[in-house]
């Protein structure tokens, strides 16, 4: 049986830096090397206040700063880190397509196909390849295709090993996770390559919840579990709107159908709508490849989830409008938040961006106050959209290091991401800084409504 003691991860963002540091600090007898493409990146993973790693993380830093330079190595030198390791993780990125054939809806893996080339190319000794990045069902194929048509005679085994964590709790979710998922082939050899990867995890994770399965459904279950999770958000958005039209509340509706075990507790907060850089591209790749075998309702079924959230979005942006007398030409806006949820400095696809867009288009002014998002991501996130020139993004939208200078003088606030300090702010001295009536738009449900209409403020909610 294999005995893996180095491990290389190509691909080192937010799924393959906190990944692999916690390989590393929980497997002390291997060496695992991170490597990519980017060399400021990398530069940042090797900073030597591990406070400027590029991932932001709770106890991520911690984690690096116990494994780094003993087990653990971040590098650039891609070939080298491949040959020297009995196992290479692929953890690149595999966003929607952005040209041609699935423009819009599949998933670009040319990433992929060039780590598969490479690692055929330098690999001179046998390999567990193993997908780590979200994949198609059916690209272990094209992997495995690549790597015996092009390599070196060397024998490649191709595994599936999707990643659950969601930022903002990854160190957790990866110390303890619910479940790993491991794809294999039913053969002998398939087989020992699946025993060589759960012996590293079975390091730490009792061996009951490693799951192991044919690579297919490894492959799929990824993407499955990313619609479901979702889709329970779409829903409980969806009955946010009846909510309010009903004077039904939605929070209280959460709560009673969430006590149903079978229901159960968990994804059911009404929010602004889902960001992140995985549910709607997960989602659109799950359409696309129904449509691509023919299964018109299957596709349909789940692209409302898309569907409901992009309304979600303007929907909130719209009653903004409304609710400020159907015109913010000219007025400010703060926003409370731009990352697409608290405790991560990651902005992909967050609500935020397209709730500024709609309100830009308006003519309104926004400031943005986040406690991890840099101002350059801010405009970088809105120039990305294209709606309008850069100087046009940067003059209707300024950034602020503080959250009460970002409310001075505004006629509303806006709440995107639901950061735990922005419940403790001192939001009398808001109040009073504001134009009246003070409006606020809570995005997220996260403040004290009844408290702030005390105090005077015109408060709205989602679904309340
Ligand atoms: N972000 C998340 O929370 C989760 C992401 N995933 C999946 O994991 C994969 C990676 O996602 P992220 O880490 O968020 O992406 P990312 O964009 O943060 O990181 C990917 C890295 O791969 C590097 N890279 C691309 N091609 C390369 C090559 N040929 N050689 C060396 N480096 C290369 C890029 O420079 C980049 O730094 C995606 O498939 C995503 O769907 C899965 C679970 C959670
Ligand atoms: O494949 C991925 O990238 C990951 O996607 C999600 O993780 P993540 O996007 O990091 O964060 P989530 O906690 O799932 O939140 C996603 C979005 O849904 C929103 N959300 C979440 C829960 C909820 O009840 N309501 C709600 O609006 C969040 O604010 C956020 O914008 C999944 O939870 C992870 O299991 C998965 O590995």
């Amino acid at each position: 049986m294999t005995k893996i003691t180095s491990i290389c991860c190509i691909g080192a963002g937010y799924v393959g830096g906190p990944t692999m540091a916690v390989v590393a600090k929980q497997c002390p007898h291997i060496k695992v090397t991170i490597v990519d493409l980017n060399e400021a990146r990398i530069a940042a993973w090797n900073d030597v206040d591990v406070n400027n790693i590029p991932v932001y993380e709770p106890g991520l830093s911690e984690v690096v700063a116990e494994a780094r330079g003993r087990n653990l190595f971040f590098s650039t030198d891609v070939d080298r880190a491949i040959e020297e390791a009995e196992m290479v993780f692929i953890s690149v990125n595999t966003p929607t397509k952005t040209y041609g054939a699935g423009k819009g809806m599949g998933a670009d893996l040319k990433w992929i196909e060039l780590c598969a080339r490479q690692i055929a190319r330098v690999s001179k000794t046998d390999k567990i390849i193993v997908e780590k990045s979200t994949l198609p069902v059916r690209t272990a194929e094209a992997v495995r295709d690549i790597l015996h048509n092009t390599g070196n005679g060397v024998n490649f085994q191709v595994l599936s090993n999707p990643e659950f964590l969601a930022e903002g709790t990854a160190v957790d979710d990866l110390l303890n996770p619910d479940r790993v998922l491991i794809g294999g082939d039913a053969n002998p050899e398939g087989q020992e390559a699946v025993q060589a990867l759960v012996d590293v995890y079975a390091n730490w994770i009792p061996r009951e919840r490693i799951l192991t399965t044919n690579v297919w459904s490894s492959e799929l279950s990824k993407l499955v579990a990313n619609a479901y999770l979702a889709q329970r958000i779409s829903s409980i958005n969806s009955i946010s709107e009846l909510c309010e039209k009903t004077e039904a509340n939605v929070n209280e509706v959460a709560r009673a159908i969430g006590t149903d075990s079978r229901i159960g507790p968990k994804f059911l907060k009404a929010s602004v709508g889902f960001g992140g850089s995985c549910f709607q591209k997960d989602i659109l790749n799950l359409v696309y490849i129904s449509r691509s075998f023919g299964l018109q309702e299957v596709a349909d079924y789940w692209e409302q989830v898309i569907i409901m959230n992009d309304h979600q979005k303007k929907r909130f942006a719209l009653n903004i409008v409304k609710d400020l007398y159907n015109t913010v030409s000219g007025k400010k806006i703060a926003f409370l938040g731009w990352a697409f949820k608290k405790d991560t400095n990651d902005t992909r696809e967050s609500a935020a961006i397209y709730v500024a867009d709609e309100l830009l288009n308006e003519q309104a002014t926004i400031q943005v106050y986040d406690p991890k998002v840099e101002d350059k991501q801010i405009y970088a996130d809105l120039d990305y959209l294209g709606t309008r020139s850069p100087d046009l993004n940067k003059k209707g939208v300024t950034v602020s290091e503080d959250p009460y200078a970002a409310c001075a003088d505004a006629h509303a606030i806006a709440v995107l991401t639901e950061w735990d300090e922005f419940i403790d702010y001192d939001w009398q001295r808001i109040y009073d800084g504001m134009l009246k009536p003070a409006k606020i738009f809570d995005g997220r449900n996260i403040l004290d409504h009844k408290k702030l209409r005390a105090i005077g403020f015109k408060v709205s909610g989602i679904g309340m």
